[in-house]
């Protein structure tokens, strides 16, 4: 199944490191200098599940370097700031990265931010080199968020020691690159580290996703039913792999 890139008005001359993009596995450089990547995880950071209306973020403490992500592609220690979902409005798609033309259900970010070398998350956001993304295709079945509590949009509930483990693979090799933040405000600050393995979502998990209300108690009830953005183009970048 292919993926139409894009035409948006972020395709200006100033904007060529957009995301997500489609990867041709074959097109990408194996990098034998690229380090395995080390996530360093602590379930007591995680504080907090929100529906934002355009899809649900679970929020961590970035007070301190408690939860990190290094090595990989990085030249930093990033500290864990929230995760969260893209999901379509049926199984046939949903994922934001495309793989050799193929779309995935859904698609997990785990977001970080540089704070070895920036005093906050959103000094970070403002440089190529503010952020690290993991993005995970193909999500474990064993998600078994309840969002019950977070049915309508601003709703949050307490959500504290989360295992992250549950939502990796085993295997982490990856493809990376370099691009943007795939919503609102797009800025070019985000290392890509796309992993190559993971496992199936459940479609019962798609179709709570799909339950999520973006209005509020008060409005006419509007399902979130796809949040995922159209693949942009590539422009002059190489994308890596860690695996040969
Ligand atoms: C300034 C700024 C900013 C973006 N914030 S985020 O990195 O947490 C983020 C990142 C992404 S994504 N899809 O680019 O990883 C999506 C949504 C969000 C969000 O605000 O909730
Ligand atoms: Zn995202």
């Amino acid at each position: 199944m292919g993926a139409t890139v894009s035409q948006d008005d972020n395709d200006s001359d100033c904007h060529t490191h957009q995301s997500p993009i489609n990867i041709w596995t074959k097109m990408a450089l194996y990098d034998p200098f690229l380090k395995p990547l080390k996530i360093q995880y602590d379930p007591t950071t995680s504080r907090k599940i929100v529906n934002l209306g355009h899809c649900f973020n679970v929020e961590f403490d970035d007070t301190s370097d408690m939860s990190v992500l290094s090595d990989g592609p990085l030249n930093s220690r990033y500290r864990l700031r929230q995760f969260h979902f893209h999901w379509g409005s049926s199984d046939k798609d949903g994922s934001e990265h495309v793989i050799d033309g193929n779309v995935y259900p859904a698609e997990l970010h785990i977001v970080y931010w540089n704070s070895q070398k920036y005093e906050s998350f959103e000094e970070a956001a403002k440089h190529p080199d503010g952020l690290a993304v993991i993005g995970v295709l193909k999500l474990t079945n064993r998600i078994t968020l309840n969002l019950v509590s977070l049915l309508i949009q601003g709703k949050e509930h307490s959500f504290t020691k989360y295992n992250l483990a549950r939502l990796l693979p085993n295997d982490l090799d990856y493809w990376t690159y370099h691009g943007s933040l795939t919503t609102e405000p797009y800025f070019e600050c985000v290392t890509w580290i796309v992993l190559q393995r993971a496992i199936p979502i459940s479609s019962a998990q798609l179709t709570r996703f799909r339950g999520l209300l973006c209005t509020s108690e008060y409005e006419k009830p509007v399902p979130i039913m796809e949040n995922h953005r159209p693949v942009q183009l590539l422009h002059d970048r190489v994308v890596r792999s860690s695996r040969l």
